[in-house]
């Protein structure tokens, strides 16, 4: 199938290497050096051309530009796309009607573990291309088809937003661990391994059964448990997503 990129940026680097096996692929761009930078960062070769009139008629069109950058961005493009997904964080079809014609429209909301292929993405719009658009982002990591543009603002606050609340999480562990006499490198040792053991917890247990099943009576997870509990942070890792979601929705 023919895929069109546009902006040739971190997101869109991760999908290209994702999708260029199975894929012809053109990335479209405002910076031809910037555009050549970037298909050499690719194996197979890449189509390149200039946003500038660029014709999508007909076309799959994979907008990875910045939220702000679409109105600019849709001056660049001519015609009208078959299906126009967009990964724009916040930005809703309506929104994305006005500015690029298509005959359909998915938004996609991948998170920065696309450049490892382990990008959680949630994706919602036309039903008619929901096994297009799973099979597309597939190439990334996992995805999840939510049936409403509310929940996929939801899903960026959790899943989107989440590697910098995770990091947060992973530095403040490492920080604990020097704090208490580790060395640096050890403590990043410690926390990489951590997390890389946690993720098939998790994909087997309830979080709440982990939690018992590592807590011993007056342990030392105990102990440390209680001070995360007197400190907030589970109120704190519920505000952030509510912080996060009510920023995706259009200012009053
Ligand atoms: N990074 C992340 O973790 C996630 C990002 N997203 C979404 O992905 C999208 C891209 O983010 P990301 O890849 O991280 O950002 P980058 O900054 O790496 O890439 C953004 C791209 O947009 C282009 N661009 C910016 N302004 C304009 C403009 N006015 N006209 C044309 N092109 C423009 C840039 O072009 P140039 O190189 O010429 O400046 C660049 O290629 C965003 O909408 C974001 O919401 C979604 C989920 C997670
Ligand atoms: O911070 C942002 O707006 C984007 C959306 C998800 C991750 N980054």
């Amino acid at each position: 199938m023919k895929l069109t990129i546009v902006g040739p940026g971190k997101m869109a680097l991760a999908l290209a290497k994702g999708l260029e096996k199975e894929h012809e692929l053109t990335i479209v761009g405002r910076d031809g050096e910037k555009l050549l930078r970037f298909t050499k960062q690719l194996g197979k070769h890449a189509k390149t051309a200039l946003l500038d009139k660029y014709e999508i008629d007909g076309q799959s069109v994979i907008l990875c530009v910045k939220p702000y950058a679409l109105k600019e961005t849709a001056a660049g493009l001519k015609g009208k796309a078959e299906t126009l997904y967009s990964v724009l964080a916040g930005t809703g079809i309506a929104a994305l009607k006005k500015a690029v014609k298509a005959e359909n429209y998915v938004r996609a909301m991948p998170n920065l573990a696309a450049e490892f292929f382990s990008s959680m993405t949630t994706l919602t719009g036309d039903g008619a291309k929901k096994e297009e658009a799973e099979r597309l982002f597939t190439s990334i990591g996992q995805t999840l088809w939510v049936e409403t543009e509310k929940e996929l603002d939801i899903a960026t606050a959790v899943a989107g937003s989440g590697p910098a609340y995770l990091a947060l999480v992973a530095e403040a562990l490492a920080d604990g661990g020097v704090k208490e006499g580790l060395k640096r490198a050890d403590a990043m040792k410690l926390v990489e391994g951590l997390f890389a053991g946690f993720a098939p917890l998790l994909s087997h247990s309830h979080p709440a059964l982990l939690k018992d099943g590592v807590m011993s009576p007056g342990g030392t997870t105990a102990a440390g448990y209680a001070a995360l509990e007197k400190n907030g942070t589970r109120a704190a890792f519920i505000e952030a997503v509510e912080k996060a979601y009510r920023r995706t929705l259009p200012k009053a």
